[in-house]
């Protein structure tokens, strides 16, 4: 199975236009790949945590989670915003089903952090990529809420591009993290100095010197991640311009590829 599995961040959710979706269904519908999304939701669980007055704060990109943070932002991703992807693709003509990892099991999660610096953070154990199969097989867009759960029951916030790699690792296909950036920048005040590709060494290099900072920080772990987990590609594109996602898809130079070594890295 050719599966591209296609991340949306919250940054990008609001902004994403019709023809993001219809060409996802196109996709599906013309055999060309089998696309599988997964979520964030960040900008929604924030200003859901401000309604609720509940105060959050990140390390390293990701959100330390307590209970009643959890109780938001399983509301938030596995609800509303869940259903606002779910809703664009069968208005764009797809047949799309809005999912948790709590369903069947598809998400089995374990702490990130086991001193509990996190809290409910959680990172993916194990995919129930038989199930997944089965759905994509049926003709179905699967669309993912990071949530998770152990073995004991505890539910865990998982960050989306965390959850997305875990998913194209298990799938075996290409991971597309698509944000409202353009690619990696060297400077968020030039955005036209974009790095077509990066390598695991450069990567850390960039997250050392503060190059890579805040939610870029989790992207580029879990597209390197990916890879080691059986992704056949890492790529970070902009969703802002759908053309983005059309010239990867067709093989062209689209946003910042991730790859573990220079050599992998051919055009
Ligand atoms: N070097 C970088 N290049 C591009 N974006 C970066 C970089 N470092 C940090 N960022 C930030 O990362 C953000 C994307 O992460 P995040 O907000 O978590 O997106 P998403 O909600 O799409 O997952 C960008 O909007 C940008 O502010
Ligand atoms: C643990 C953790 O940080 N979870 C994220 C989940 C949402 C997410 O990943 O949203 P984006 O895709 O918009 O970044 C959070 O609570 O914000």
């Amino acid at each position: 199975m050719n599966a591209v599995i296609l991340k949306i961040g919250g940054s990008i959710l609001a902004k994403l236009p019709d023809s993001f979706y219809e060409m996802v269904v196109q996709l599906k519908k013309s055999g060309i790949c089998e696309p599988v999304i997964v979520h964030g939701g960040g900008p929604d669980i924030n200003q859901a945590l401000e309604k609720f007055e509940v105060e959050s704060t990140f390390i390293d990109g990701l959100r330390v989670t307590t209970d009643e943070v959890l109780d938001i932002a399983e509301m938030v991703m596995s609800g509303s915003v869940n259903k606002k992807i779910v809703h664009q693709l069968e208005k764009a003509g797809g047949a799309a089903c809005g999912v948790s990892g709590l369903d069947c099991s598809l998400l089995k999660a374990a702490p990130v952090d086991p001193t509990g610096a996190l809290g409910y953070v959680g990172q993916v154990a194990e995919v129930n990529s038989d199930w997944l199969n089965l759905l994509v097989k049926t003709g179905i867009i699967p669309v993912i809420s990071p949530i998770g759960m152990d073995a004991s029951g505890q539910r865990y916030n998982i960050n989306g591009d965390m959850a997305a790699s875990a998913v194209a690792g298990s799938l075996k296909g290409k991971l597309v993290l698509i944000s409202d950036i353009p690619g990696v920048m060297e400077s968020l005040d030039n955005t036209k100095i974009i790095h077509p590709v990066l390598t695991k060494q450069q990567v850390e290099e960039k997250i050392s010197t503060g190059v890579i900072h805040g939610g870029m920080i989790p992207k580029v772990r879990s597209a390197l991640k990916g890879l080691d987990g059986g992704a056949t590609e890492s790529v970070i594109l902009n969703g802002l311009d759908p053309i983005d996602l059309k010239n990867y898809i067709e093989g062209k130079k689209a946003g910042t590829k991730v790859v573990m070594e220079k050599e992998a890295y051919h055009v």
